[in-house]
Formats: structure tokens, sequence, C-alpha cells
């Protein structure tokens, strides 16, 4: 037998597994790498966090891969080389984790890598007959297996087109297995770049879980800032927004897209949502000048209702439900405010409360998927989504 199948097989075998897994957003802020501990899989999943970083990303770096992100015309020699070279860089701050963090690469048993989306193009955005759902995460597994000596998983979302799906969101999965609870409705409600929440019924029924994006998390937030107040990533603590006044009219231009009358389960990226999507909004509104500061608040406030629609659509009026807040939107207090004051009957709680990092909670989605793979597999999420096991095995030698 090959050494790496039997390794493979040994380590599905074991009670319990390490596994790093690591995200990569649409935000582009950073890799964020969680050490986790699994015992077991499926519904008796036990999984802890023995340690987690989010690694910043270098500004050059963000700025190369920003020339080819969720652009329909790119330099394809600069797609090429970043695929290695991403794998290459995440591989290299995971082995400087390990050494920070006092353990050895050996001890650990799979990566689960999520790699860059460079684009996402569901039919609903590409509208073109022949082709199905398409997504493209770069940052190949064999360079981060090699690189690290640990056998790695990536590659997660073209299976779940293969089966069927949109390649998105994954983290229906996870969130079922972790965070389902008998007798409680919940929503666990990611604000990324793109937002996203998926319903867990008390009920425990898999056919009533539905998992979809929302709209934009923090992205046109982001792209404004960066576009418009040189040296600054996003709006810190809603500084900007909080100046200003939302304008009524580009509002209701922003929300008037079929995106948001289009049925759950949906997707979409920065590829919809961005500063031509802004603009365009604007034009349609007659709105030639208006402060950077109403820009900020609107986009805020168009962020916020975005949320609170689908959290509406998701649950009966007057239906008692948990909702547990992750990702980096969740520290822009006025966007948690505009939500929070149009729901006032639901206390949303960060998923802390429920025993995991609101920051480390996508990267840890992404350590269980990889433990599926390796050692579940038999869960039945529902006839809403495909009940497949995902992820590329890439072997270190
Ligand atoms: N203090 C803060 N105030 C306002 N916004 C913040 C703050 N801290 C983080 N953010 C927002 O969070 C973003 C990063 O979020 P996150 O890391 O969840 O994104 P991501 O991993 O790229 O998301 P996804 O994978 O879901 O697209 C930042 O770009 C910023 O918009
Ligand atoms: C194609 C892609 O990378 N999508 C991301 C993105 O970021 C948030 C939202 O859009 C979500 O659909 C997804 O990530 C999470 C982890 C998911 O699949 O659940």
């Amino acid at each position: 037998m090959n050494p790496n199948i039997a390794s493979l097989y040994q380590i599905a075998n074991k009670p319990e597994r390490l596994i790093i897994g690591l995200m990569s957003g649409t935000s582009l802020d950073g890799l964020d790498i969680a050490l986790c501990k699994c015992i077991g899989s499926g519904l008796n999943i036990q999984l802890s966090i023995l340690a987690f970083e989010t690694l910043p990303y270098a500004n050059d770096f963000k700025a190369d891969v920003k020339t080819i992100f969720s652009k329909k015309t790119i330099d394809l020699e600069k797609l090429c080389l970043l695929n290695a070279y991403i794998g290459v860089l995440h591989a290299q701050m995971i082995n400087s984790c390990i050494a920070k963090w006092g353990y050895e690469n050996s001890q650990i048993d799979a990566i689960a890598s999520h790699g860059q989306t460079i684009y996402h193009a569901p039919k609903s955005l590409h509208g073109l007959a022949n082709y199905g759902n398409g997504t493209l995460q770069i940052g190949d597994g064999d360079h981060l297996a090699v690189t690290t000596g640990i056998i790695t998983l990536s590659d997660f979302r073209q299976k779940h087109i293969a089966a069927g799906g949109e390649g998105a969101p994954l983290a229906l999965y996870g969130d079922y297995l972790l965070f389902s609870k008998a007798g409680e409705d919940r929503i666990m409600l990611n604000i990324g770049g793109i937002s996203n929440a998926t319903f867990l019924p008390g009920n425990l029924n898999p056919d009533n879980i539905v998992s979809t994006d929302i709209g934009p998390g923090n992205t046109m937030m982001d792209a404004y800032i960066q576009a418009h107040f040189e040296g600054n990533y996003f709006d810190a603590d809603a500084i900007i927004a909080k100046l200003g006044s939302v304008n009524k009219p580009l509002l209701q231009a922003l929300e008037n897209h079929p995106f948001f009358t289009t049925s759950f389960p949906k997707t979409t990226g920065p590829e919809l949502f961005n500063l031509h999507f802004l603009y365009a909004a604007m034009q349609r509104a007659k709105i030639t000048n208006l402060s950077h500061e109403d820009i900020m608040a609107t986009l805020n406030c168009f962020t916020a209702n975005a949320i609170v629609a689908a959290i509406q659509q998701l649950t009966a009026p007057d239906q008692p439900i948990s909702i547990f807040v992750s990702g980096g939107g969740m520290h822009n207090p006025l966007l948690l405010q505009n939500i929070q004051t149009q729901l006032p009957q639901i206390t949303i709680r960060t998923t802390e409360a429920i025993g995991i990092n609101p920051d480390a909670k996508e990267a840890v989605l992404f350590a269980l998927l990889a433990n599926e793979s390796l050692c579940g597999g038999n869960t039945f999420y529902g006839k809403n989504t495909p009940s497949v096991s995902m992820g590329k095995i890439s072997f270190p030698r």
C-alpha cells in the first residue's frame, strides 16, 4: 500500500484528530487559522478550538490578489502564479503558527483549506444558458501539503456544485453539526464580506434547515472606504458612517434589485455587490452630490436591512428565535445597532455564547468539513442541500 494511503487510513481511524481549519474570505483581511481537536464525527462530534490566530495579509499581497479578484477580465498569468503562491504562503503561515503554539507539524493530522475565492458565478449572476453554477478558489492544496508535510483537504466547493448546489454557503454543514439544539429554533448569522444565515430548526428535522447568502456584509462598505479614504481598509467602529445620515432615495435604489426577491437558498459575492452596484443605484436615484459620511451611513443601513429582511423571511412573526452572530461585521457597532433596533424582540448574541470564538467560526467549519470527509460522511443534511463529502486530498509526498 502507498504509505500516503496507509497514513490517511490511520488518521481516519483515530478516535480524535487535530485538524487545522483555514479561512480567507472575501474581505481579504488575512488568513484565519484554527487548530481544532475533533473527537468523533457527525452529530456526535465534540470539537474544541486549541488555538486560533488571524494572520494579516501584507498590503502588497492584497493589492496583487485584488488585480484578479471578482473581475470578469484578468491577467491569466497572475492567476496561475497566485494559485501556487497562495498555497505556499498559507503553508508558511501555518508552519509559523504551529511552532508558535508549541506543536510539531507531525502532531497535526490534517489541514482543511478553503483557499482564496477569486470568482463566484452562480447561474443567477452570469445568466448564461449553457453554463451551470461556477466558483473558483485558489491556493493549491498540493503546495500546502508539501510545504507543511501535512495531509491537506482543499477546494471544498466544487463537490457541492457537482452535486447540485451553488458551491455555498457551506456553513450549513458545520452549523447543523455543532449548533443545532432540540427545542430551540436558531439562526446562525455570519457577517463577513457577504452575509449569510443558517436557520436550524428546533425540531431537528434536516429538511427544515435553510442556509443562504443574504447580500452584502462588509463588502460594499469596505470597498467605499478603500476607494475614498486612502490607507484605510474598513470603517473601523463605524466612525465615518456614524457621522452621516441615511439617504432614503439611495437606500431604495440599492434595495431595488432582483437578488433580494429571489427565493432562498441563493448565493452571491462582490461580483454583484461592489462599487458599480452603488454608482448604478446613485444614477437611478439621480444623486450626484452626497457626502462620504451619508453614503457610508446609507450602505450601513442597506446592509443591516438586508440582514433583517432575511431574518424575517426565515422566521414567522413572533416566532421565538435565538440568533448567534459571527464574522467581522459583528465588530461594526452601527451595523449591529441598525439590525437590533429593527428586531427588538430578539436577543442577538455572538457564537461565543455557545462555545465558539465568532472570529474563528468559519475556519472551524472547514476543519469540520475535513473531519467529515475523513471519518464521517453518514449525516443527512436535508432534501435542500447535497449530503456529500467535500474536499480534495493532497499528500505531502
Ligand atoms: N472594529 C470594526 N469596525 C467595523 N468593521 C469591522 C471591525 N472589525 C472588523 N470589521 C469588518 O470585518 C471585516 C472582516 O470580516 P471577516 O474576517 O469576517 O471577513 P471574511 O472572512 O473576508 O468574510 P467572508 O469569508 O464571510 O466573506 C473587515 O473588512 C471589516 O469590514
Ligand atoms: C464563494 C465564496 O467564497 N462564498 C463565501 C462568501 O463569504 C460569505 C458568503 O460568501 C458564503 O457564501 C461563503 O463562505 C462561507 C464560509 C460559506 O460557504 O458558508
